[in-house]
């Protein structure tokens, strides 16, 4: 092949990895020329000499065409004097197994970009990438037996220890002691799926709550008005904090206006809170606990309002994220 492959690259929130390119070669040399990179590398001959940096870039063309394996550039941008540069940080591999069931991972990094989980962030995109195009069905990995920084990216990227080996080192002229790492497609897949609800951008949402709690040891629900989400659930009085509000100065605003009730902030006790996920927000909710406040309790919102014994609090419809906070004050009161 003359010319780098029809690949499209895979983007990660800091990378770009793609084919490599001729014009990388000096890029490339310098960075794996370098011992403490190349001794860390099964098939690097260390010194690295340029010519050989051109030869390997043709022959990776032709391993992509062929869809044996996939050396890709790790690029990062860079701010310089004549805006945004594209910089070669490292490279990353994945080679099919001859019966293309499995596939191996590898990868190296530049010095000067060590420590910012470049390696961790390219090896995840590829290994989905493949696990979604190529149907492999599992990825293993070698690190040098003293490696540590490697061992810990292989197990960041959801692969587990599988066995120690020899394995040759051409940078080191022999054999060498190597720990093996391996994980499963279904393994890999599933660690994907937990982690992409992590990463969706949903704000946010704080909301300080309260049970009142009267002295037979009834706590007050309150039940949401028409109009509202969730209408007609019952819930621990509260509402949105607002921006620069503390969650007590919240509280102490909501049951003023909802119930018409004082309450001062030291009769506001932390107890516990919820986290939980909705559609369009996360929402993080501490609940206090309160037996003292000023005032007869109103609904001045038109509300209906309940005072209900926590055993009771199962008959009560209340908003998922309210289920363990309930259980709590079942044990508690
Ligand atoms: N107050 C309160 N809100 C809860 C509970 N459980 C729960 O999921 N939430 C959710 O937390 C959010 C509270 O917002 P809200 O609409 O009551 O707040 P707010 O009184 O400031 O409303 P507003 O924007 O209409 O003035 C809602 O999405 C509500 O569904 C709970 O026990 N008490």
């Amino acid at each position: 092949m003359t010319s780098s492959p029809d690949f499209p690259p895979l983007r990660t929130e800091r990378l770009v990895l793609r084919p490599l390119r001729l014009e990388d070669a000096t890029a490339l040399h310098r960075l794996v020329n370098d011992w403490e990179v190349a001794k860390n590398l099964a098939r690097v001959r260390y010194p690295y000499e340029l010519a050989r940096a051109e030869e390997w870039i043709r022959s990776t063309w032709a391993q992509i065409a062929a869809g044996e394996a996939w050396h890709l550039a790790i690029t990062g941008e860079e701010g310089g004097p004549e805006g945004q540069v594209e910089r070669l940080v490292g490279c990353v591999a994945l080679t099919l197994d001859t019966d293309r069931k499995g596939a191996e991972l590898g990868y190296w990094v530049g010095r000067k970009f060590w420590g910012h989980g470049v390696a961790t962030e390219a090896a995840v995109a590829l290994c989905r990438w493949a696990l979604e195009t190529q149907g492999i069905a599992a990825i293993r990995a070698s690190a040098l037996k003293d490696n540590v920084r490697s061992a810990a990216v292989l197990q960041r990227v959801g692969l587990r220890p599988a066995g120690e080996a020899m394995q040759t080192f051409l940078s080191r002229g022999g054999p060498m002691p190597v720990l093996l790492f391996r994980a499963e497609r279904e393994a890999l897949l599933a660690l994907a799926a937990t982690e992409a609800p992590l990463r969706t951008e949903k704000p946010v949402l704080l909301v300080a709550a309260v049970a009142l709690v009267d002295p037979d040891g009834r706590v007050l629900l309150a039940r949401r008005p028409e109009g509202k989400p969730l209408a007609g659930l019952w819930e621990f009085p509260g509402g949105k904090v607002k921006p620069g509000e503390s969650p007590e100065a919240a509280l102490i605003r909501e049951l003023k206006e909802e119930l018409d009730i004082d309450v001062s902030e030291s009769c506001l006790a932390p107890f516990t809170f919820a986290s939980h996920g909705y559609d369009a927000f996360h929402l993080m909710m501490p609940l206090y606990l309160c037996r003292k406040w000023g005032g007869m309790v109103r609904p001045v919102e038109g509300q209906a309002l309940a005072w209900v014994k926590p055993r009771q609090m199962g008959g009560y419809a209340m908003p998922p994220a309210d289920k363990p906070l309930v259980a709590m004050l079942q044990d508690f009161l």
